[in-house]
């Protein structure tokens, strides 16, 4: 697994400019390699910036749509439709401008879908997607991933993993449901670290001043299990944006300065 780097930026804005021109590179790349590209999709204030500055940019336009897999890293458990779930937003944010192929968007199940209101059975269904897109260059049961977001919690959650709850300390499967979140709604359906360090690269998204204690806590050392953004890595790279509100409380050891 790899160790954390650092970018910080200016602002929340710049932030997502910068990560949303990175993604580009990341899709354009993997596509031109190896003629598709997968990608992870999180919810929450700073992944949606991500996505409507992908939305905005000129350059969003080199990437072929119609060949890139998108999945999520955890979903709010609600109706489909629901203005609330992380998959509504992020169609409004970008996916409904853009041509991607439907077969290719992995939403989490809803709680009205095929699984009713069982998070558990959601959760199930949703690993054997995973497994059934996993080649057997994978070497497991989730698609390596080119690039994996997360959105940073105050609490430090990451995807629907919060401290201490069961769903954290899952070694086993790659999807689980959580239930008695802390952060409504309380039942969710999440990835697990397992099936997060699958990704090549996991990028760690944290920009506002409410995430400046989790950034601290998550990059001085802390145990996943009570600071689950510091168990969250990628196979070749583990990428923490920030913006400079949310690195306000990092050990300056931890990046390098700004430039006078
Ligand atoms: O509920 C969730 O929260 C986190 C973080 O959201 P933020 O608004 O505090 O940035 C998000 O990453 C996760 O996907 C989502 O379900």
């Amino acid at each position: 697994m790899s160790t954390p780097q650092l970018v910080v930026h200016h602002d929340k804005d710049l932030m997502a400019q910068a990560a949303a021109a990175r993604l580009i590179t990341k899709i354009v790349d993997a596509q031109s390699s190896r003629g598709y590209a997968s990608v992870v999709l999180t919810g929450g204030r700073n992944g949606n910036g991500v996505l409507a500055a992908l939305a905005a940019a000129p350059a969003r336009d080199a990437i072929d749509w119609a060949r890139l897999d998108l999945w999520w890293g955890d979903e709010r458990f609600l109706p489909e439709g629901d203005p609330e779930r992380n998959v509504t937003q992020a169609r409004e944010a970008l996916l409904d401008r853009v041509p991607l192929d439907p077969k290719r968007v992995h939403a989490m199940p809803a709680s009205d879908g095929p699984y009713g209101a069982d998070a558990d059975a959601a959760a199930a269904g949703y690993a054997e997607e995973l497994a059934r897109a996993a080649g057997p260059e994978n070497h497991g049961p989730v698609p390596v991933f080119d690039v994996l977001m997360l959105g940073v919690g105050p609490d430090t959650h990451v995807a629907s993993l919060f401290p201490e709850l069961p769903a954290v300390r899952e070694t086993e499967r790659t999807v689980v449901g959580v239930h008695g979140a802390p952060k409504p709604p309380p039942t969710r359906v999440t990835l697990t670290l397992p099936a997060i360090r699958a990704a090549r690269e996991v990028w760690l998204l944290a920009a506002g001043e409410d995430k400046a204690r989790a950034a601290a806590i998550a990059l001085s050392g802390a145990g996943e299990i009570q600071a689950p953004a510091a168990g969250a890595r990628g196979r070749s790279r583990t990428l923490w944006l920030l913006d400079a509100a949310a690195a306000s409380q990092l050990p300056r050891s931890l990046y390098p300065p700004a430039s006078p």
